[in-house]
């Protein structure tokens, strides 16, 4: 609530004036039953069509000043709301950029993009209702009410029965309809979440013939979200009858009691039809306030769950020295150890390596060894959770994170491109690098020649995600994205995995020329990659099963020996291993 004060505040004179409009706009809204009687008692009583006509003004001006009331209170409401909306997103946005791989993780990216879209959507709107209505709604129901006081007293007495019942049934109503509505809300995440894993694997789903399936468990979870719905619009719809029935109710007795009053002569007509007015009046405010709880509760559900990620914090510290290069950097791990949040096993256990300036280390090993997570550690997308990780002798994590990373070229498993053309992406790389040194960068990554024959230089356009490439010139451009910057660590992680084998081998040559002392981390489940590196690690279940040359490994390692007689020849193996 705090944070949300905090937004309303920069637009203050909005959030208040509002309010007060929608004040002004109830104060001509409850004068119009009085210009209604003296219109009747007045006007039609003495058949005064002049008086009819000049009350029949005042009603429109009324009406007039009312609506210009109205427009500017919904104006200010929506400014502040949509203002306090949009901030909160761009905070939001930039607090889930500071978050670590592990935050990341344990929110899910599906929910925070939930968070970052429907959920402040949820509190704008919120926001918007609440400037609009909580002011204006008790004081058109107490206003009503004091203004049929003044009208007559014993009259207004059906109002003083009438209004505590409806109160206590909209009470009821809501009490036992907002905890379902929630869950209703919790059922439509749900919808959200399939309907968008199902569009984001929408190819999968298909060359896996997966539709049937797929549309019958969005069946289920789109049905158990309209059973929910109906449930709680069968309770929410008792309101209405409940509410009129109430309201009649008092109507007939204002008509019973005023009526006897009129014959008394102690009531004018006009009066009691001023006192009906004043009973719909504050029926339909009471019905618009009931609906307000209901958003103002799924608003607050909304802003809870919005506050959660602000409240998460980045597990990792960032460092104070300055990351300097020169000479290449050395990498090693002491004992190193990591488990993801919420694992049950480590997925590395003691790893202990040393990688020096300008070498190459492949790693190798079966699916879920631990591979990624291990380079995964150089740049501290993560921590170790035991051990540490030392580049040029000194703890990664006493280096500034900008510092470090910019000294590290990652292309990771899965290329990941953004809208824009070739010279934007590349140049994430390196802001300032020169055409010159772009196409370097493309020649060695072996993506010139698709660039070339695309045509449209560095202005080639690139769709979201890079879609409009296929799967190797998307890796290719990743990696002469990694290397625009001459980094002193290059990790490529599986990263040719989509290059056919003499595209690959072109490129590890070209990598090896234009990085000199680049020290290159290369992953792979291909040993043809790997076997040329100057040491080789080996993982099996997130150890280190060995390390070595190509050759020593042959020799020493029978899961290295394994992986390479499932992927070579008996003859090429047994050449190697002389
Ligand atoms: N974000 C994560 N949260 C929890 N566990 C994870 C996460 N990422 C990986 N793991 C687990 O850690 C282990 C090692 O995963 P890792 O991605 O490092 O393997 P890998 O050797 O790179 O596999 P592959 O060759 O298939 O890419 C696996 O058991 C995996 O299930």
């Amino acid at each position: 609530m705090k944070r949300l004060l905090g937004y309303l505040r920069k637009n203050l004179k909005e959030t208040i004036l509002a309010p007060l409009f929608k004040m002004l706009e109830a104060s001509f809204e409850l004068a119009i039953p009085l210009v209604v009687a003296r219109m009747i008692d007045v006007g039609i009583g003495s058949r005064d069509t002049r008086y009819i006509l000049k009350m029949g003004g005042l009603m429109i001006l009324l009406g007039i000043i009312g609506f210009i009331s109205a427009l500017t209170a919904q104006y200010f409401a929506a400014k502040a709301a949509v203002t306090a909306g949009t901030s909160m997103r761009n905070d939001l946005f930039g607090h889930i950029g500071t978050l670590s791989y592990r935050e990341i993780d344990t929110a899910g990216t599906s929910t925070l993009i939930t968070r970052m879209t429907s959920d402040i959507n949820q509190v704008q709107n919120g926001v918007n209702m609440f400037l609009r209505l909580f002011l204006r709604s008790p004081f058109v129901v107490l206003g009503a009410m004091v203004m049929a006081f003044t009208v007559d007293t014993k009259t207004a007495l059906s109002f003083a029965l009438a209004i505590p019942v409806l109160f206590a049934v909209i009470f009821v109503i809501l009490l036992v309809s907002m905890p379902l509505y929630q869950k209703v809300q919790k059922q439509l995440d749900r919808v959200l979440l399939k309907t968008r894993e199902n569009l984001l694997g929408v190819r999968v789903v298909r060359a896996f013939n997966r539709q049937k399936d797929e549309m019958e468990s969005f069946d289920q979870e789109n049905a158990g979200l309209y059973r929910k719905q109906v449930f709680v619009g069968k309770i929410s719809a008792l309101l209405n009858p409940l509410t009129y029935i109430i309201i009649n109710l008092g109507i007939v007795a204002i008509l019973w009691i005023g009526g006897d009053q009129v014959f008394a002569g102690r009531l004018s007509q006009g009066q009691v039809i001023a006192l009906i007015n004043y009973m719909s009046q504050i029926l339909v405010e009471l019905i618009k306030l009931a609906n307000l709880i209901i958003l103002m509760s799924r608003a607050a559900a909304s802003l809870k769950r919005v506050n959660n990620v602000f409240d998460m914090h980045s597990t990792l510290r960032d460092g104070s020295q300055p990351f300097t290069s020169e000479g290449g950097a050395r990498i090693s791990f002491h004992g190193v150890s990591f488990t993801y949040a919420g694992a049950k096993e480590p997925s590395l256990s003691n790893i202990t390596f040393t990688a020096e300036p300008g070498q190459t280390i492949g790693i190798i090993g079966g699916t879920g060894s631990g591979k990624t997570t291990l380079v995964n550690l150089i740049p501290r997308f993560y921590d170790t959770t035991g051990g540490t990780v030392t580049v040029n002798g000194r703890d990664v994590r006493q280096y500034q994170f900008d510092s470090l990373r910019e000294h590290i070229g990652v292309v990771p498993q899965k290329a990941a491109l953004f809208r824009g053309t070739l010279r934007t992406n590349l140049l994430w790389g390196k802001e300032d690098a020169t055409d010159a040194e772009i196409y370097e960068a493309l020649d060695a990554a072996q993506a010139r020649e698709f660039v070339d024959h695309k045509q449209q230089g560095l202005g080639l356009l690139i769709d979201q995600g890079g879609r409009n490439l296929s799967g190797g010139q998307k890796q290719r451009l990743t990696i002469a994205r990694a290397l625009v910057r001459r980094p002193s660590v290059l990790i490529l992680d599986d990263s040719a995995s989509a290059l056919d084998f003499a595209t690959d081998a072109r490129l590890r040559k070209a990598i090896r020329e234009t990085t000199g002392k680049t020290t290159v981390f290369l992953v792979s489940q291909r040993v043809a990659t790997i076997k040329n590196a100057d040491q080789i690690l080996v993982l099996d279940d997130g150890r280190l099963a060995g390390i070595g040359t190509h050759k020593a490994l042959l020799n020493s390692c029978g899961v290295y020996r394994e992986i390479c007689e499932s992927q070579l020849t008996p003859k090429e193996v047994a050449a190697d291993a002389q």
